[in-house]
């Protein structure tokens, strides 16, 4: 394990810090790591130039390697460097471009991006001796697979394509209900009344200002989606609308869906925040994929007002009547050890600031 380098307060690092990280080997990668790559709190991760196909997700446990347990679950590989076609209901690995060499004060975590989870698109990174998908240990000294089953839409990927992103943490700076209080009252981090309980509680819109499109839900036998092509699809082709004037929606299990939050969220400067996937007493649906939310998203000194968090829902074992209003999911506020140099949607390339119901950018 490498010697401490840091001298950062804790918190989440943000972009300043991850370009010293690079220029220290911290993390590296092969090809070099492209300034694009860099946001506010987190680096997008790339795909490697070769997939395997997988009879079953794993985890390597204790003791064992990634490349040491996949002869157990491989089923064929193949080489993407021309672009392929990964399939809707499979499981495939691909080696990630970028490597760690941790010191022991940094820990990290992964997540789909918000483009990735919007597409129904399960992306978990998993490394050697892990025993839980995206988390990587303080110290981690090795490689970073992502593991990648397409649940909607078959996509064709290719390398140094970016499915996902890390971000890394020294120490613990998770916000407490008091703090997140403290905060909310200085900067309206909700519209409306703030619901704080282990975090910031977020409902579902599904009575829009105007017009009646609450959501989408993802159509089946639908085409292939090319990562790279940046609206270029026709939502029609792919999404079915879902309308209502009643404030209800009736989710069939198993079917994947795009809501919206009812309150605008915002992200100061000095914050990131996470969305928890699950409530459990809630329901037993999932409300997102990705689930993270940048400093400076929906945040006025980014043009950022207004913008709410997009849902990515799953419900599983029996049809759930959703309510506008029902609070559905909430979100966990950290400290970024400094404010960062990047904001979202301040003259980087965001796609999802000032947003409302939104399909992911490959649409039209
Ligand atoms: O489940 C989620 C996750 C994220 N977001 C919002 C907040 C986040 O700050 C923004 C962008 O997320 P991310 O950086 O993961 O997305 P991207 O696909 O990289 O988009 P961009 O190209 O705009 O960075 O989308 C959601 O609404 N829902």
């Amino acid at each position: 394990m490498p010697a401490s380098t840091l001298s950062e307060p804790a918190g989440v690092l943000p972009s300043q810090s991850l370009r010293r990280l690079i220029e220290q080997g911290i993390v590296a990668a092969r090809p070099e790591i492209r300034a694009e790559q860099i946001q506010p709190a987190s680096l997008d991760l790339r795909l490697g130039d070769t997939a395997v196909r997988l009879r079953a997700s794993f985890l390597p446990g204790r003791g064992k390697t990634v490349a040491e347990r996949l002869p157990e679950f491989e089923m064929h590989r193949f080489s993407i460097a021309s672009g392929m076609v990964l399939e809707k209901g499979c499981v495939y690995v691909v080696e990630l471009a970028e490597t760690l060499a941790l010191p022991r004060e940094l820990s990290a975590v992964t997540n789909a991006k918000s483009s990735t989870g919007r597409l129904d698109l399960l992306v978990r990174v998993i490394t050697d001796d892990g025993v839980e998908f995206d988390r990587v240990p303080a110290g981690y000294t090795g490689k970073l697979y992502a593991e990648i089953c397409p649940r909607s839409f078959s996509v064709l990927v290719r390398p140094g394509m970016r499915l996902n992103q890390i971000r890394l943490r020294h120490g613990q700076s998770v916000l407490s209900d008091a703090e997140l209080s403290a905060l909310h009252a200085g900067t309206p981090l909700v519209s409306g009344e703030a619901l704080i309980s282990e975090g910031l509680g977020f409902s579902v819109d599904l009575k829009p200002e105007t017009g009646d499109l609450v959501g989408y839900r993802a159509k089946p036998h639908a085409g292939v989606i090319d990562l790279d092509r940046i609206g270029a699809y026709d939502p029609a082709e792919f999404w079915e609308e879902l309308h209502t004037t009643t404030g209800q929606l009736i989710l069939d299990p198993g079917a994947f869906y795009i809501l919206v939050s009812r309150e605008a969220v915002c992200i100061p400067p000095l914050y990131a925040a996470e969305m928890a996937p699950y409530l459990a007493m809630v329901g037993e649906f999932r409300v997102h994929y990705a689930g993270f939310f940048d400093p400076g998203f929906g945040h006025a000194a980014a043009d950022g007002v207004g913008s709410r968090g997009v849902l990515e829902v799953r419900c599983h074992e029996a049809p759930f009547a959703l309510e506008h209003g029902q609070i559905v999911g909430r979100l966990v506020y950290e400290r970024m050890s400094a404010e960062p140099d990047l904001l979202y949607g301040a003259g980087i390339a965001s796609n999802y600031q000032g947003q409302g119901l939104k399909l992911s950018k490959h649409f039209k």
